[in-house]
């Protein structure tokens, strides 16, 4: 029989020498490099540097990435003017599509020679797009979005709570960072170099990739897994409420894979910051019922967690708020994203597939006055 191909499942779209996934069944890789050793051993800059232009940097060359990205954080006026305007209960992935679609529209992409340029500068604004909106709409307060935090995922941090990072988190951010950063033709990357197929700027590519993210199917789905934990006290009551979903067929949020078959390898590294995170919070309930889930969903279902589920908890530990944990995702995989953008824009075609019609046969047209009401 056929294979199922609803979805695109199993057809080949593209090229891409940014990435594999589960190509021994559970790997995933970087331009060649293992996720589990940039995970333990990368800073997420390095890993942004590695993606978008095509090599681990040197100590020099990192400083200066650096650098560069912490000289660009400040926000345009005009930007943060129309931050303030969105309604304090938006979504804040709604914000972030706003917010990037806006600096579009600021600082124009007038040349594919400039992609490099804008791409640095989202990363450097989107931690303060986010955060600078959260918390005039949460406390009134219009913060300053520069901090001396030097990474991405601190500056991000400090900015939210109004202080230094904690070191811990800082780490945790930077894993957090490389576990997201990147994975092949996803859905929102699919968007992404679509976009960019028909030659359009960068910021329409990440504008709707932004959006394609948003869904509970994809990026949403850590929210949705907070959503979910967060009710349970215990792990017998996370095992009785999960057997009911079960029988009202509900899904699962966090958990299965379109790709992966028996894990997920960003799943155990998240998992173990999120266990560490939970001892330093002295937390007894949110992390047992989380592994509970896991294993419930194993034993019924024989579904693994995927990338989203443990970030929830260690995300929820590190004082995050839930609506704020899909944006982190888009700082992360905006290297992603971009990265694709440019590999599809050297060697472009316009992507443009096929549908089997279902449709009605051809039909002789009916005048409006011949319709009935
Ligand atoms: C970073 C990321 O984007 S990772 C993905 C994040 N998304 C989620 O966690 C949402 C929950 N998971 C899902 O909805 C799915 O597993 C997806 C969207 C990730 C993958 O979808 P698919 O490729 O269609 O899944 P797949 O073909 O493996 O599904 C097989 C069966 O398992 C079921 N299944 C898969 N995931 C789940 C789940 N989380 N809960 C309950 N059942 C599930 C499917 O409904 C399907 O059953 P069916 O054949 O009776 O319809
Ligand atoms: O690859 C996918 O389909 C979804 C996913 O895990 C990701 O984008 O990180």
């Amino acid at each position: 029989m056929a294979e199922n191909t609803a979805g695109l499942r199993g057809i080949t779209a593209g090229e891409t020498a940014l990435c594999t996934v589960g190509q021994s069944g559970t790997g995933l890789t970087y331009r060649g490099y293992d996720i589990h050793d940039l995970a333990e051993h990368a800073e997420f800059e390095e890993v942004a540097y590695l993606l978008l232009y095509g090599r681990l940097p040197t100590r020099t060359q990192l400083e200066a990435y650096r650098e560069r990205l912490q000289g660009m954080r400040e926000l345009p006026q005009p930007l943060r003017e129309v931050l303030e305007r969105l309604p304090a209960d938006a979504h804040p992935m709604d914000v972030m599509r706003t917010g990037c679609s806006v600096l579009g529209n600021l600082e124009t992409e007038a040349d594919f020679s400039e992609q490099d340029w804008h791409i640095d500068r989202m990363l450097a604004t989107f931690p303060a797009m986010i955060t600078y909106w959260y918390r005039y709409a949460r406390d009134g307060e219009r913060i300053d979005t520069r901090s001396s935090e030097p990474s991405i995922g601190g500056h991000f941090l400090s900015l939210l709570h109004g202080k230094p990072a904690d070191p811990l988190h800082v780490k945790v951010m930077h894993a957090s960072l490389i576990l997201y950063a990147e994975h092949e033709f996803n859905a929102s990357t699919f968007t992404a170099r679509t976009c960019a197929s028909t030659l359009s700027d960068i910021h329409s590519c990440i504008t709707g990739a932004i959006g394609t993210l948003r869904g509970p199917l994809h990026g949403g789905a850590n929210e949705a897994a907070m959503a979910m934990i967060e009710q349970w006290r215990t792990p017998d009551e996370a095992e009785r409420e999960l057997m009911g979903m079960f029988e009202r067929k509900e899904k699962i949020m966090g958990f299965g894979h379109a790709i992966y078959r028996k894990q997920d390898p960003r799943n155990a590294i998240i998992k173990a910051w999120s266990r560490q995170l939970a001892e330093q919070v002295g937390d007894d309930h949110l992390y047992p019922v989380s592994e509970r889930v896991e294993a419930v969903m194993d034993r019924e279902k024989g579904l693994f967690p995927n990338a989203d589920f443990f970030h929830a908890s260690a995300y929820h530990f590190m004082g995050i708020p839930t609506p704020l944990f899909t944006p982190i995702f888009v700082i992360s995989r905006l290297t992603g994203w971009a990265a694709h953008v440019k590999e599809q824009r050297a060697k472009n075609r316009i992507i443009r597939p096929s549908a089997d019609y279902t449709g009605p046969e051809l039909q002789p047209w009916v005048p409006i006055e011949e319709r009935g009401e």
